[in-house]
């Protein structure tokens, strides 16, 4: 376990792989943790630097006082300067991807290849992250849960064990946290922004995704030119967790190609 100080506190992060390899960022979704990897991380390449970390609010992160995409995206920036020591392949899934698109637009010399795994450059609506907040300031997590599993989770893992798991760390993040990275959500959009990218970029979506259906995936990566686009069939917005032999086999050959290993 390591900590990086941040000015609110500090960030949580994991760190795999040998020192001065080329170095894999990967950016986690909305009430979930690091452990989001766990399940891909031993079917990508060997000989690379993973990193992992909790954003602000999330796992054991501080809470931070920032609820915009840019204080996110700065903190993931600090995490690449600070503990990659130079440019990095960004992963992103759902807001560690609109995390990734923003550090890639603002400092292009950091990321040189992104991977945007269900997520787009504009999620929701501001009405509808509205009504999120609202339902977790009046029931907190729990109140949520049974629809937010709905979303990430395609029914056969439903009706497994495991989905208990990933519902307990979903309703353990800090209601504080949820709402900020809701917030952030709210005011996203990086449409523009993500249109001027040029850089290698793999998008994944997932055919079951209720949080980012694959029509508004597809619809993100037919703004970067060059962008590849694959939709996993039978995946929900967590395909890393829900299928990782499949997600794994669309990023690891994108990790060798563009880590020059
Ligand atoms: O997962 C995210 O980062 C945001 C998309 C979303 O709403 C996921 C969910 O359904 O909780």
């Amino acid at each position: 376990m390591q900590a990086l100080t941040r000015p609110f506190g500090a960030l949580h992060l994991q760190v795999d792989g040998p020192v001065g390899a080329p170095a894999v960022i990967f950016a986690n979704s909305l009430g979930t943790d690091l452990r989001l990897w766990d399940r891909v991380l031993p079917l990508l390449p060997q000989g690379l630097r993973y990193i992992r970390y909790d954003k602000r609010g999330h796992g054991l992160s501080s809470l931070g006082g920032g609820a915009v995409i840019d204080d996110h995206a700065e903190d993931a920036i600090a995490v690449i300067e600070e503990v990659a020591g130079g440019p990095v392949i960004f992963v992103g899934l759902s807001i560690g991807g609109l995390i990734g698109q923003v550090v890639a637009s603002r400092r292009p010399d950091l990321v040189r290849a992104m991977v945007l795994s269900n997520t787009a450059a504009k999620l929701g609506t501001a009405d509808s992250w509205q009504a999120r907040i609202d339902a977790v300031e009046a029931g907190g997590l729990d109140s949520i849960a049974d629809a937010v599993m709905e979303r990430w989770f395609a029914p056969a893992f439903r009706a497994t064990p495991d989905l208990a798991l990933w519902c307990a760390m979903m309703a353990r993040t800090p209601a504080k946290g949820y709402i900020a990275a809701c917030q952030a959500l709210a005011d996203a959009d990086q449409t523009e922004a993500t249109r001027a990218l040029r850089l290698p970029v793999l998008v994944i979506a997932g055919s079951e995704d209720g949080a980012s259906p694959a029509a508004v995936v597809k619809a993100t990566a037919d703004l970067i030119p060059g962008a590849a686009f694959h939709e996993i069939p039978g995946a929900g917005h967590l395909p890393c967790v829900e299928a990782p032999a499949e997600w794994a086999a669309l990023v690891a050959p994108f990790l060798k190609d563009h880590s020059h290993v």
